[in-house]
């Protein structure tokens, strides 16, 4: 699914107009429709419902809103931020909206503002993709009247104040706090960054049928990816498919006291589809490992504690992936520069085999292309240096893949994944419950075994990342978030594949 700006948005609005047969009003019908529906699944029937409308179309939204709401026996109240100019369509759902004898509150003045009672529901629908500049004045000042209540509150299409792309510039008092956002047909840019999350809540899309062909022309850096986007990039096994036909992946991890994370990434592997997986792992691993993953080879070290000393032949290895728990230690730094002097193939690099290199931009010439590198942000400031903002910290994620010709996926909710051609991608599953030690480990394991398989390494950072997530939220349904642990992960990463092989089969012409 396409990220787009408020422009190309706006063009898409239009387009969409002027293409099938409906009206912007009717357009804006529908919009609201799928608002009133997700309000109506979830609203207690006797909750009071309050629109704050502003002129443009973000307020038409609102009063089409309320309108609805009103026809099915809900108690709603408008509140028309004052202004002199009102866009076509919400003057027409004004008079909509007073044509059934309902009155309209207008604010001109601090005075005007209501007292917010704790129990009413509001809706921001002061502005949306429209915002041109950061809201200040009466604008600011009922954001602010807004956010100081107890209300809950409900964005349509963004908290008003927050801008689509770039709030780098912005001001965080001068935006509304609502716990839900409803972003109409598509995300944002905006919603899927973490410095105002705050303000954003939780995020839905809701479908308002723009069209379908306009967006797919339409150029974009940013992508969400979705459950039909991975689909489309899954190959399911084959029927004459053997152990050689899915790959070999070498996980190279652990150190004394750090065992699980070599674990958990070797498990993963196992479970993401790769034909053979063998670990290379420090000595005091060997027992362990060959317990608690015997399907898979362990390979021996003369490292007693930790990784270190002559490495072993590569060749036969699909996929590496390097870093879980390895630990920092000098022999572990020079084992792993052996290995990237002795592997060409695109490797996963994680964990402490990234806080080796952070330190060692003499070796990144080392890294073969195209690999995949997965920092949290700890991770990526250690090669990245601190960032300002969002708009920032993606100039830096840009700039590091297109230097080291990686693609750099970094960790956390909405993971974003920076390609060397200058896309992002934008992950749709996950949650909280994976920040939890160990689901990174987890992660390498299932982006190797995708390498090992011989997806390519854009599509394996993809899809890895996609199934990951997906896994997640199994586990998180299955156990709850709090209760979820990494080792979850794996044992629900066959729901994720179950869940591509569906959708791909409903999507094929048999
Ligand atoms: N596919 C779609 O796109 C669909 C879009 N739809 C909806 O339309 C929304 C976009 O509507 P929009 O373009 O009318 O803009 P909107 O956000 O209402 O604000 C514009 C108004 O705000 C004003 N203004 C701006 N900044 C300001 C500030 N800081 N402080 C004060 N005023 C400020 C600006 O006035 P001016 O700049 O002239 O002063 C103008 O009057 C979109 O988010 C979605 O909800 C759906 O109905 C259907 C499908
Ligand atoms: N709030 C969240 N929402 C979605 N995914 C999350 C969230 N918190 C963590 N994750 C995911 O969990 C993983 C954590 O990785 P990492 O921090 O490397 O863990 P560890 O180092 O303990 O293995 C990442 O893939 C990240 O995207
Ligand atoms: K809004």
């Amino acid at each position: 699914m396409k990220i787009l700006s408020a422009a190309q948005i706006r063009l898409a609005d239009q387009y969409t107009i002027a293409h099938e047969p409906i009206s912007s009003l009717a357009l804006m019908e529908r919009a609201a429709t799928q608002c009133t529906q997700w309000l109506t699944a979830r609203l207690r029937p006797h909750t009071p419902v309050w629109v704050f409308a502003g002129t443009g179309n973000n307020g038409g939204d609102g009063l089409a809103i309320a309108r609805q709401l009103h026809g099915q026996g809900y108690a709603t109240a408008v509140f028309v931020l004052g202004a002199a100019k009102y866009s076509a369509d919400c003057a027409a759902n004004l008079t909509q909206y007073e044509a059934l004898g309902l009155s309209i509150n207008y604010l001109h003045h601090i005075s005007d503002f209501p007292p917010i009672p704790p129990n009413v529901l509001v809706v921001d629908a002061l502005f949306g993709s429209g915002l041109n500049r950061p809201c200040d004045g009466l604008a600011a000042a009922l954001i602010e009247h807004l956010n100081a209540s107890r209300a809950n509150i409900v964005a349509i299409d963004l908290p008003s104040g927050l801008f689509c792309e770039d709030n780098s510039q912005n001001i965080d008092e001068n935006i509304i706090a609502a716990g839900h956002t409803l972003s109409l047909h598509l995300p944002k840019l905006a919603l899927l960054l973490p410095d105002y999350q705050h303000k954003i809540g939780q995020m839905h899309v809701l479908p308002i049928g723009l069209n379908e062909d306009f967006i797919k022309n339409q150029h974009t850096d940013y992508q969400f990816i979705t459950l039909a986007d991975c689909a489309a990039m899954y190959r399911p096994r084959q029927q004459f498919g053997h152990k050689g036909t899915y790959g070999h992946a070498l996980v190279v991890a652990g150190s004394r006291g750090k065992m699980g994370a070599a674990v958990l990434a070797t498990r993963a592997s196992l479970r993401a589809g790769a034909g053979l997986v063998s670990v290379l792992t420090a000595e005091c691993g060997y027992t362990i490992l060959q317990t608690t993953a015997p399907e898979a080879m362990t390979l021996l070290n003369e490292g007693e504690n930790y990784l270190q000393g002559k490495i072993p032949e590569l060749t036969a290895y699909q996929a590496i992936g390097v870093g879980c728990g390895i630990g920092t230690e000098t022999e572990t730094a020079m084992f792993l520069g052996e290995i990237l002097g002795n592997y060409q193939r695109p490797m996963v690099i994680d964990a402490d085999a990234l806080n080796v290199l952070a330190t060692r931009p003499d070796w990144h010439g080392l890294i073969p292309a195209q690999s995949i590198l997965t920092p949290h942000p700890k991770e990526f400031s250690r090669w990245a240096g601190r960032w300002d903002n969002d708009t920032h910290k993606l100039q830096l994620l840009n700039d590091l893949s297109k230097k080291l010709q990686c693609h750099i996926v970094l960790k956390g909710a909405y993971t974003a994944i920076a390609h060397p051609n200058g896309q992002v991608t934008f992950n749709s599953t996950g949650n909280a419950g994976m920040a939890t030690g160990g689901s990174g480990d987890t992660l390498t394991g299932i982006l190797t075994a995708l390498l090992a398989q011989g997806y390519t390494p854009e599509t394996a950072s993809i899809l890895g990342v996609w199934l990951h997530g997906f896994a997640g939220d199994c586990a998180a349904a299955h156990y709850g978030q709090e209760a979820l642990i990494a080792s979850d992960l794996a044992e629900f990463l066959g729901e994720g594949f179950k869940a591509l092989g569906k959708e791909k089969q409903q999507n094929s012409l048999l």
